[in-house]
């Protein structure tokens, strides 16, 4: 079986609950790779019903002789998100028919243990064994271990590399890329430049010159792998019909998109909650309790939205709300790798570095909350603002090994001045 096996029902109470509030495509579950027809496969309906897919011709795009020209979408990064991401492209390419079939994922190559080269193992078994091990990707995914040829054809691009990463991507797609790409951004994190700080789809829009919405959630990918049902939010800027656009590509009847006209919102939500979630791991890895860690969850998320409107005014309250919000740092402070490694950092009285416990615990894969906690102190200490936040200044002080682990209940409990963060913000970057 390829494709949307979704392991809820049609009938099971949270699909019947949702669609009654109209917030659900119909089911299409049990599609096969050979019998996915697009001129029978009804055209997705995410929340806020896109109707790019549903008008009469099923291209976007039209040469001046008329002519329609597909999409072709790319994934920049193949780790853990990376590869679950193509894994949910794909499946919509293969069924929309305004897009190419293939999706292309650009691998940082690597050597496996075997001697193998990664790039090969993917295009061999349509499995990424290094970052999502036993799951298909989908035949249509094809690994490529060139960035430049990897984007070269692209008009859609999907950026999903640990932040720390894009920089050096970004320098090296400058001049590469179509003129008329639309990209958009999975990174949960932000880089602090002289100027200010800058966040991932900035950076991108601004190396490259293109358009990047965001796309962020409570999503951890390997239950995302296993169908199971989870929401996500698009944040956009200005374009809506763009942003309908991403939303078509990326729902399934198991994922679920919506899109905010919040593209700072959102991204701030994402790159932030990792920061609260290394606190909720601190209070798990010192057996505080369910109560301690909820007032930690509580405290991060007011951190959140206050330095989230202080850099740019136009945040807005809503987006806390959507899954980019409350329900990814929830996710995150439960199950996440940051709230993980954390753990094990209390645990050993932060006699052991993130770096070593990183790599002992997460193989390969990346750690996003470390060093956002450190470009966010940055930024507090340059801005004179660290006693505003202290839950995000302690968090950091933990890392580093200015503080112990247990400081986190004693310097979160400091009462915050945040009345004062009410005014006006400056935008940045
Ligand atoms: N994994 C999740 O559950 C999840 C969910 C939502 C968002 N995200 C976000 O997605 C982004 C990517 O995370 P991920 O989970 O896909 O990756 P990952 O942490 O699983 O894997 C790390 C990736 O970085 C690559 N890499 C290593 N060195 C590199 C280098 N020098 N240059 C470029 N790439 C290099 C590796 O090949 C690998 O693909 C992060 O910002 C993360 O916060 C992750
Ligand atoms: O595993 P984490 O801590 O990187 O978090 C994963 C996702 O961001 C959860 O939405």
């Amino acid at each position: 079986m390829y494709g949307f096996s979704a392991p809820m029902t049609p009938s099971s109470p949270l699909i019947l609950a949702l669609r009654l509030h109209n917030s659900i495509p119909p089911p299409r579950f049990h599609v096969s790779f050979s019998s996915v027809s697009r001129s029978m496969s009804p055209a997705m309906e995410p929340q806020e019903r896109p109707q790019v897919e549903a008008s009469a011709p099923r291209s976007n795009d039209f040469s001046s002789d008329g002519v329609a020209h597909k999409s072709k979408v790319t994934v920049v990064g193949s780790g853990n998100w990376g590869s679950v991401a193509a894994k949910l492209l794909a499946s919509n390419t293969l069924r929309l028919g305004s897009f190419h079939d293939e999706v292309r994922m650009w691998v940082y190559e690597e050597t496996l243990t075997s001697g193998a080269k990664l790039t090969d193992v993917i295009n061999s078994i349509n499995e990424n064994v290094k970052y999502l091990p036993g799951v298909k990707l989908g035949k249509n995914v094809v690994a490529d271990p060139d960035l430049e040829n990897a984007v070269k054809d692209a008009n859609m691009l999907v950026f999903v590399t640990p932040h720390q990463f894009m920089e050096g991507i970004c320098r090296k797609l400058v001049g590469k890329i179509k003129s008329n790409v639309e990209a958009i951004s999975l990174i949960k994190g932000m880089e602090v430049k002289m100027e200010g700080p800058c966040m991932i789809s900035s950076l991108i829009s601004q190396q490259l010159g293109i358009n990047c919405c965001v796309l962020m959630g409570a999503n951890i990918a390997n239950e995302i792998a296993m169908e199971k049902f989870s929401e996500a939010t698009v944040g956009y800027r200005e374009n809506r019909q763009i942003a309908n656009k991403w939303v078509q590509l990326f729902s399934t009847p198991y994922f679920l998109v919506t899109a905010v006209q919040d593209v700072e919102g959102v991204e701030l939500c994402g790159t932030l909650k990792n920061v609260v979630a290394l606190a909720a791991g601190f209070v798990d890895g010192l057996e505080m309790g369910n109560n301690t860690k909820a007032a930690i969850m509580r405290i991060g998320l007011r951190e959140m939205k206050a330095f989230s409107k202080l850099l740019f005014s136009s945040v807005k309250d809503t987006t806390f709300f959507e899954s980019c919000g409350v329900a990814d740092l929830i996710t995150t402070c439960l199950g996440g790798r940051n709230r993980k490694v954390a753990e094990a950092f209390a645990k050993n009285g932060g006699k052991r570095s993130f770096d070593e416990l990183e790599a002992e615990m997460l193989q390969g894969q990346k750690l996003q909350g470390v060093s956002t906690a450190r470009e966010v102190y940055e930024v507090l200490s340059h801005r004179g603002w660290l006693e505003l936040f202290p839950l995000f200044a302690t968090v950091h002080e933990i890392c580093i090994g200015h503080l112990p682990p247990s400081a986190i209940v004693e310097h979160s409990e400091r009462r915050a001045r945040l009345s004062l963060l009410d005014g006006s913000a400056t935008q940045y970057c």
